[in-house]
């Protein structure tokens, strides 16, 4: 038998109802030591279920689900896990500062308050009470919270939503130093071009079944698809029944218009609007992959 202890998180080949509702279906996952892997999917396609498991919040109906290779309710297993989850449930009475010392005291190696205040940017927020911030900094909050205790595991779950761009990119770069120390990390996140730029590797969830796994590109490549935008009088909704073309919508008053094969598509576009402008064609992004992926799998 393989030795898991080494493995940070392990779903085996799990399910879990609620009722009659399938939340995740025969999942199986590992998320590995200096890895991040996103895991994807539309509203409802088990990441909280997958996530809650992990976390021993709840418990499989069929499969094994591991921490460091011990179930995950084990306090061992625990104590090397960091968590950012969407409801904080952060007492707003408490100054940022007593937070971190209070977080920090339950893990036996925590990391200290300046490296806290600088990998999560947290500058000048240390004697503000928690509940004056706001929702951005109080994300960062979080973040720093999740990461004070040195996990080996860290879940964030949507950790920037509600960031602006700035403060997304400090974000990111703190995740991708996490990682270059070895920290295994999974994230959900809404935003693609979140997990095109952190991904390690993806896992994209649909109904409670994994539909697509492999790097972003891998992913990518698996839907072989270009993106044609342009300004037309076209609707979406008659270019999207021509025949080879797999989604037309209209975005911020452009045509956006997916297709495996461009150019007999581009040769149609200018035929029927001659006025036709700003024609640009390019390589689908994860978006259009995961699009197609959950809409074929449904
Ligand atoms: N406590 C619960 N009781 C009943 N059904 C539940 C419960 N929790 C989740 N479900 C159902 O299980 C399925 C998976 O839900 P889950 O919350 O894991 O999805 P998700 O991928 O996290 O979605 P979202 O992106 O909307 O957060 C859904 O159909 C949901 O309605």
């Amino acid at each position: 038998m393989r030795s898991t202890e080494t493995i940070p998180a392990r779903l085996d080949r799990v399910s879990k109802r609620y009722g009659g509702a399938v939340a995740l279906d025969g999942v199986a996952v590992d998320i590995r030591a200096g890895e991040l892997l996103a895991l994807l999917g539309p509203n409802g396609a088990g990441k909280t279920t997958a996530i809650g498991l992990l976390l021993g919040l709840h418990q499989p109906d069929a499969g094994g689900v591991e921490l460091f290779g011990q179930a995950p309710q084990t306090l061992a297993a625990r104590r090397e896990v960091g968590v950012m989850l969407q409801s904080a449930g952060i007492p707003d009475t408490l100054k940022v500062r007593e937070l971190l010392e209070l977080t920090r005291s339950y893990y036996a190696e925590p990391r200290s308050i300046a490296d806290c205040v600088a990998l999560a940017g947290l500058d000048g927020l240390l004697e503000r009470l928690y509940g004056r911030l706001s929702g951005g900094q109080q994300r960062r909050v979080q973040f720093a919270l999740a990461l004070c205790g040195r996990p080996r595991l860290l879940f964030l779950d949507e950790p920037t939503t509600g960031l602006d761009i700035e403060a997304r990119m400090g974000l990111w770069k703190a995740i991708r130093e996490l990682v270059g120390q070895g920290c295994a990390v999974l994230l959900t996140t809404h935003y693609l071009e979140e997990a095109e730029a952190l991904a390690d590797r993806v896992v994209v969830l649909n109904r409670g079944r994994i539909v697509a796994e492999g790097s972003v590109a891998q992913i990518r490549a698996q839907v072989d698809r270009r993106l044609i935008r342009c300004v037309s009088r076209l609707t979406a909704a008659a270019v999207a029944a021509w025949p080879g073309v797999v989604a037309a919508t209209a975005v911020a008053g452009r045509l956006e218009i997916v297709v495996a094969d461009p150019e007999p598509i581009v040769r149609r576009l200018l035929n029927e609007d001659p006025e036709l402008r700003e024609l640009e064609v390019q390589r689908a992004g994860l978006a259009e992959a995961f699009v197609e992926l959950t809409r074929e799998a449904a």
